[in-house]
């Protein structure tokens, strides 16, 4: 199955669907549980030098897992996103990575958000370097050329949505006790123009995506590999369509909502 779909979709969103649709064996599978924790068995891992950000390279799938690593609620602050982009840039530039999942090492929470503290009581060049910091995090997942999912394991209000936004596709832990959505506008804190682009592609996933989800799902409820099979072949002609989908561009004012 995992190879029907590496012959069908070239570049490296296969390798990520190599990781969801694995038939033996739990290395490089992630779980999601009930209380949202992440299992993943590594093959080899490294930090970030304050281990705010923990990596884990699976060097067989091309798959690196990076947990965000500040408890208690690994709010986004200024240290934060800057090592979240030095770890970006990195795998970016790590020829043998081909998809990354975010998730949190903290338990029930993937993020609060943005840091309330770094957006009080600073002075101005504080508010225009953690400002760049956000937008450049966006711009380095969104624009990134590796497959990516948010894996979320907890609540993530406000920023930590948005991170999460930032992915192709995001998967939550099914626990009635994890909230996510855009609760800061009650604080008066409204999110960017250019968050409609994000909030586009979440209504418009590209179709190949849906079809790991569902690789995800048959993986881990059904057990049953000659179903994918069936599934692969009768969506092989809208994932080879789909590929041209992935990974646009950044180009929103071309987006039909700007039309
Ligand atoms: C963002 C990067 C990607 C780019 C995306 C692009 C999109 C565009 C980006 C533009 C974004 C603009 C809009 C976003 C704004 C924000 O994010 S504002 C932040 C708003 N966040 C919140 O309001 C979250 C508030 N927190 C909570 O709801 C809860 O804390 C929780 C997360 C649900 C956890 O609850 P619980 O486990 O009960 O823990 P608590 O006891 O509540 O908290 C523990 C301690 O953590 C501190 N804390 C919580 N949230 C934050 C925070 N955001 N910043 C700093 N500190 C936080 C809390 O005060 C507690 O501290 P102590 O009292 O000292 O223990």
């Amino acid at each position: 199955m995992a190879a029907v779909l590496r012959k069908l979709i070239q570049g490296r969103l296969p390798a990520l669907a190599g990781v969801l649709c694995r038939r033996s064996g739990n290395e490089g599978h992630l779980f999601l549980n009930s209380s949202g924790s992440t299992l993943m068995q590594p093959r080899c891992g490294y930090s970030s030098p304050t281990e705010s950000v923990i990596v884990e390279m699976d060097k067989a799938t091309g798959v690196a897992l990076l947990k965000l690593n500040i408890p208690p609620v690994n709010s986004l602050s200024l240290p934060l996103l800057t090592e979240l982009a030095i770890v970006l840039d990195k795998l970016e530039m790590d020829k043998h990575c081909r998809g990354l999942i975010l998730t949190s090492a903290v338990p029930n929470i993937f993020s609060a958000g943005l840091n309330l503290f770094d957006m009080m009581d600073k002075p101005n060049e504080h508010y225009s370097e953690f400002w760049r910091a956000v937008q450049e995090i966006w711009i380095k997942l969104y624009g990134s050329s590796l497959a990516n999912i948010a894996a979320i394991n907890g609540s993530s209000p406000a920023g930590g949505c948005l991170l999460a936004l930032c992915s192709d596709y995001r998967i939550m832990a099914n626990n009635p006790h994890f909230t996510i959505g855009l609760n800061e506008t009650r604080l008066g804190i409204v999110a960017p123009f250019w968050y409609d682009i994000l909030q586009w592609r979440v209504h418009h996933p590209p179709p190949c995506l849906h079809l790991f989800v569902m690789a995800l799902v048959f993986r881990l409820h059904v057990h049953h590999p000659s179903a994918m099979t069936k599934v692969t072949r009768a969506y092989s002609t809208e994932l080879k369509i789909s590929v041209s989908y992935v990974k646009q561009p950044i180009n929103w004012r071309s987006h039909e909502i700007y039309k």
